[in-house]
């Protein structure tokens, strides 16, 4: 399998290179060169396995000769061997049409557990015969720190540097973040927004002062090998509810719009997916981008969904691309003007790309408690802000008739527990695997929300790598 960037000149990577790089040198993302595809046998053979397995044959064909299957399935039983849950990924039904998919039952209670435990094996299997040193540069608006951090911990060739909106993320993410104290990990609050962390992160891909010294790598979305892990999610719900037989829809709550790009990667993969539903909170540049072509960022509010207040979010340029008809200079084009005016208007052919799956919902704060208390009054079910975001879209989205709805729960409520509290006067418990949460010591470094203050302190903590 080979890769391409999204704007059109960087060199193509196979998956080792693609994990390894993280962003692609032009500034631009990397999708494969063509999507793979399963057959309705292939897919209706899915059906049963247990997580571990589904997973090494879904994504076997995204990593090619980098990894022999064997290995792959040693590495998929590692991974997801620490979940708290034998399903790893569990699917609840609220009513007929409505499903709920657990993706919380990882060491740090949130989604990107899926894709982070693999994917610090994976840095550590592709380091194993070199003498290479990774250095990790990673933003998080709460939850990709903490599980993140929690796979590359203590790791030997690896040194990770974690930025953080300072005061925008909740207690618990806080504190699964800074009380991970191990020599390779360093966590930073900066002012400003996940945005502005974000686009520290990608700059520091640019700037060869930084990439010349050292190995910089991510463990963010931007990162291939991170959606690859959240395509398996989509499969293994959807051969639970009937596919290949059966169309399935997801609603999937949004911020970098890495979870829904997955979704969009099983349907091309031939996963029969009816509907796509991007749910946003109040912070709607998705939302307006899929209902009317406008992308334009309007500046972020903090709601009670802190890990989805983000306006620029990285891999809807993965989607701009393949929809749009995989002109890579003519994306780097759009980008760029994107990045100058942080307002860029779709073309058709995007547009009628992006429609032909997706369709999109915002919640308000009271959308999302309403959503909160319906979940709880009708079913008994404990959900996070994110999560009711996602149900809100569910709720209001039409289907045919007999197409299951289903839900990402993307985070434990307990990481959220004074809104869900405010919101159904229940407070979450957190799982006893965190439970000692309150009684670590935490150690965080603070800086301001400028670029050379990061790189200054990078520099002087990362370890040199050859190139
Ligand atoms: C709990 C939770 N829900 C939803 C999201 C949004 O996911 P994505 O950024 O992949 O769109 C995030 C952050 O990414 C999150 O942490
Ligand atoms: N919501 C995330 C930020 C987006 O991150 P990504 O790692 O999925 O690109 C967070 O909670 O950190």
């Amino acid at each position: 399998m080979e890769y391409v960037s999204t704007r059109g000149s960087a060199p193509a990577l196979d998956f080792r290179g693609v994990t390894l790089a993280g962003l692609a040198s032009d500034g631009g993302l990397y999708v494969p060169r063509a999507w793979p595809s399963f057959s309705k046998d292939e897919i209706a053979a899915l059906a049963g396995l247990p997580y571990a397995e589904l997973a090494a044959k879904v994504m076997q064909p995204f990593i090619g000769e980098c990894i022999a299957p064997d290995r792959l399935l040693e590495l998929t039983n590692q991974a997801y061997g620490r979940f708290a849950h034998k399903a790893v990924t569990p699917l609840k039904q609220f009513d007929e049409t409505q499903w709920l998919l657990e993706l919380f039952h990882g060491p740090t209670l949130a989604f990107k557990d899926v894709a982070l435990q693999l994917l610090g094996l994976l840095f550590e299997e592709f380091l194993k015969n070199s003498d290479q040193h990774l250095t990790i540069v990673g933003a998080t608006s709460g939850d990709t720190g903490s599980a993140a951090i929690d796979a590359v911990a203590g790791r030997d060739k690896i040194d990770i540097f974690m930025l953080h909106p300072k005061g925008r993320v909740s207690e618990v993410q806080r504190r699964q973040m800074t009380s991970v104290i191990a020599p390779n990990v360093h966590n930073i609050a900066i002012e400003g927004s996940f945005d502005d962390a974000q686009a520290m992160v990608k700059r520091m891909f640019a700037d060869t002062a930084m990439t010349d010294r050292f190995r910089i790598s991510a463990v963010n979305s931007i990162n291939w090998a991170r959606l690859m892990a959240q395509v398996v999610y989509y499969f293994a719900a959807g051969v639970q509810l009937g596919a290949p037989h059966r169309k399935v829809a997801f609603s999937v709550p949004t911020g970098n719009f890495g979870d829904v790009f997955a979704g969009y990667v099983a349907a091309k993969m031939g996963l029969p997916v009816e509907r796509l539903v991007v749910a946003t909170n109040v912070n709607d540049i998705l939302h307006r981008a899929i209902s009317t072509g406008d992308y334009s960022a309007h500046g972020v509010t903090p709601t009670d969904a802190p890990s989805m207040d983000i306006q620029v979010s990285s891999n809807f340029e993965r989607l701009l691309f393949d929809a749009g008809g995989r002109d890579g200079l003519a994306m780097a084009d759009q980008m760029k003007s994107f990045e100058a005016s942080k307002a860029m208007q779709l073309t058709n052919t995007q547009r009628d790309g992006a429609a032909a799956l997706f369709t999109s919902a915002r919640a308000d704060a009271g959308q999302t408690v309403d959503a909160m208390r319906w979940a709880w009054d009708n079913c008994r079910e404990v959900i996070d802000p994110h999560t009711a975001i996602g149900l809100h879209a569910a709720l209001e989205t039409k289907l045919p008739a007999g197409v299951p709805m289903v839900t990402l729960a993307t985070a434990h409520p307990a990481k959220f527990g004074p809104a869900v509290e405010k919101a159904i006067g229940e407070k979450p418990v957190l799982p006893p695997r965190v439970g000692d949460l309150y009684e670590r010591e935490e150690a965080f470094s603070e800086l301001p929300g400028t670029y050379e203050a990061v790189a200054e302190f990078v520099a002087e903590r990362a370890t040199p790598s050859p190139l």
